[in-house]
């Protein structure tokens, strides 16, 4: 052990709150969310016990035994036997089981205390375990195991001091060395049957949701209609906020605009950053009422249901179920998406995930959705409740799953053809979510979205409204000044490449800075606009009377299933070390997106 401090581990089978105790022993902001697979990477942090001394946790990726094969459980057996490079082996491994889950979890605690390394039990979940009328005999426990037991509660301010005086309390001693017994269930049961008393096996509550959540066809209709109501909900809630904050910006830049001196700079102030920058912050609401019912979904439990019922049907198409969280991510960002597949053992079905996660509809691309639809899409009521705005996004999304379970069907006719296997998957606790937690993600993710407004957007917006602008036009100019900038000239010239698709030249040079970052293909158009002289005219108003509803509806067709910006394709580099998969993911989104654009504008305007 280090004078200096202590080092300890935190393992653990998946989902018994880990990452949760991480975070309430270190004060940090780690995602924690009922299903199995959530952390995926070693995370490390430190605090100061009471007695001043320093101690390291790192939090681990859940693993089921130190045998297994995925590649995020290969992180935590690494660590633990000290092959992980640059991490020193634990001075003390804190075992993290979920006490209302003892028959399952304890046979990870028997596996770790092989290793005969110093070692805690923390029982987690005691709240749940309470409540439920499960009975713990902690100190005949502790007494078999030959180890510290504490109760632990991970999600309650100071459930977890006990933990930290036992950590505190001198030195860890190794687990004392056991016979070895072969059959580790026969001894999880010898162990339950004299220290646990459970009135019931599972859950009454768990178990009548589940009649409806997993049932065959009540299960998927249940699935679509609160995803069909997620989506109603962010435009029935976020819309509104958005009309106002886009309302403000109008306002802000005519003030702004009278303010400033003509030139350069105010066209940069007014055209650029508030009408371009503007523009997308307008969306910021719609973003976060859609990550809301994501963050309450994760910490709900219902997941890993979904990913059940959906099991047949994904093992149809060439996924399998264990496919449906990493996917159901990447509707935020394809990058944790894809870095969720690590949880997933089998390497084909790892890459056919990785392929087509991208494919999912991503936050980025909701400005873009949004701004076309409210441009095109008259707000008109569906069936007295509905609106078809939200109805219009809702079909945009599940354009994207379509596409996404058609690509994985083709790879596998293409690819070898396997064996099915039966989808062994853990079914958690449902869960009422911890307000906190979920005001927290939801000001997390409003922070990424600001960092990225004022960082990569903000310099795209700068260099868009540059190029917009410069060169000057001749004295003698016959056209807008617009078209003899640079930027003119590279959106005419991408045009011919675009024009079949429907798309003018200011379209198709937007879909350049899209490539950085999806969002600034709002921005761009706004400046592309503005500049070219429609003062003052929202960007709805000026896109309705410059394309034509085929164009539009090409234009979103493109960006459901247009190749994805460069952080996807750099993390499906590093995920997969093969710049052969970049190359396919590429090539077959801009395949897809060019073939679906130009089949739905010509489709359009025949039927227009
Ligand atoms: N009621 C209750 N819920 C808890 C407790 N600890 C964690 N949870 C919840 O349990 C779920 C899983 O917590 P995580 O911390 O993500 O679990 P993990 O062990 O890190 O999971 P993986 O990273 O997937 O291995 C979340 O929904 C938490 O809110 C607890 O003591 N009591
Ligand atoms: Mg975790």
């Amino acid at each position: 052990m280090s004078a200096a401090g202590l080092n300890i581990a935190l393992v653990g089978n998946p989902n018994c709150g880990k990452t949760a105790l991480f975070n309430q022993l270190t004060g940090a902001r780690q995602k924690v969310a009922n299903y199995a697979g959530v952390t995926v990477e070693r995370k490390s942090g430190s605090f100061t016990a009471p007695s001043g001394r320093q101690v390291r946790v790192v939090d681990l990726p859940g693993a089921y035994s130190l045998q297994s094969v995925s590649p995020d459980e290969r992180v935590t057996q690494a660590v633990l036997q000290g092959r992980y490079p640059g991490e020193a082996v634990p001075d003390l491994i804190v075992c993290v089981a979920d006490a209302t889950n003892l028959r399952l979890h304890l046979r990870f605690v028997l596996e770790v205390r092989r290793l005969g390394r110093p070692m805690v039990l923390a029982l987690n979940m005691m709240d749940a375990a309470a409540r439920r009328g499960i009975r713990i005999d902690v100190a005949a426990l502790s007494q078999r195991l030959g180890m510290p037991v504490i109760e632990t509660v991970a999600v309650k301010r100071g459930g977890a001091r006990a933990l930290v005086a036992a950590i505190d309390g001198g030195e860890p001693v190794a687990a004392p060395a056991v016979p070895d017994i072969d059959d580790l269930h026969v001894e999880v049961r010898a162990l339950l049957a004299v220290t646990v008393v459970m009135p019931a096996p599972t859950d009454g509550r768990d178990d009548a949701i589940d009649r409806i959540a997993l049932h065959p066809v009540l299960g998927v209709l249940l699935l679509a209609l609160t995803m069909f109501l997620v989506f109603q909900a962010v435009y029935a809630i976020g819309k509104p906020m958005t009309d106002a904050i886009a309302d403000g910006f109008g306002t802000l830049g005519g003030v702004v605009g009278e303010w400033l001196p003509e030139g350069p700079l105010r066209g940069l102030v007014t055209d650029g950053l508030v009408a371009g920058l503007g523009t997308v912050l307008g969306f910021l609401p719609q973003i976060l009422v859609l990550f809301f019912f994501i963050l309450l979904l994760e910490e709900s439990g219902y997941l890993p249901r979904a990913a059940f019922v959906l099991d047949k049907l994904m093992v149809s198409v060439g996924l399998s179920g264990r496919s449906f969280i990493p996917l159901l991510s990447s509707f935020a960002c394809a990058i944790p998406g894809i870095m969720g597949t690590r949880s997933i053992t089998d390497p084909r079905d790892r890459l056919a995930t990785i392929l087509v996660a991208p494919l999912m509809t991503c936050s980025a691309r909701l400005p873009v959705y949004a701004l076309l639809i409210g441009a095109f899409i008259p707000h008109r009521p569906v069936l007295g409740v509905f609106n078809l705005q939200g109805l219009a996004l809702f079909c945009l999304y599940v354009a994207g799953i379509a596409a996404a379970m058609l690509v994985a069907w083709v790879a596998k006719r293409i690819g070898n053809a396997r064996q099915e296997r039966a989808l062994l998957m853990e079914l958690p606790s449902y869960r009422w979510p911890h307000w906190r937690d979920i005001a927290l993600g939801l000001w997390e993710r409003g922070a990424i979205f600001l960092k990225r407004l004022t960082g990569v957007m903000l310099a795209l917006t700068v260099l868009m409204w540059a190029i917009c602008t410069f060169p000057a036009p001749p004295a003698q100019a016959t056209r807008a000044a617009i078209d003899y900038s640079i930027a003119g000239y590279i959106g005419h010239s991408l045009q011919y490449l675009f024009a079949p698709l429907g798309f003018n030249w200011q379209i198709s040079l937007s879909l350049i800075p899209a490539f950085a970052a999806r969002e600034t293909a709002v921005a761009t158009l706004a400046t592309v606009y503005a500049v070219g002289g429609e003062e003052g005219a929202a960007l709805q108003s000026a896109l309705a009377s410059h394309i034509s509803l085929a164009s539009a509806l090409s234009l979103m067709v493109w960006f459901a299933f247009a190749p994805q910006c460069m952080s996807t394709l750099a993390i499906i580099r590093r995920e997969t070390q093969s710049w052969r998969m970049v190359a396919l993911s590429f090539g077959y989104m801009f395949v897809l997106a060019y073939a679906a654009s130009f089949l739905t504008y010509n489709v359009a305007r025949w039927l227009a």
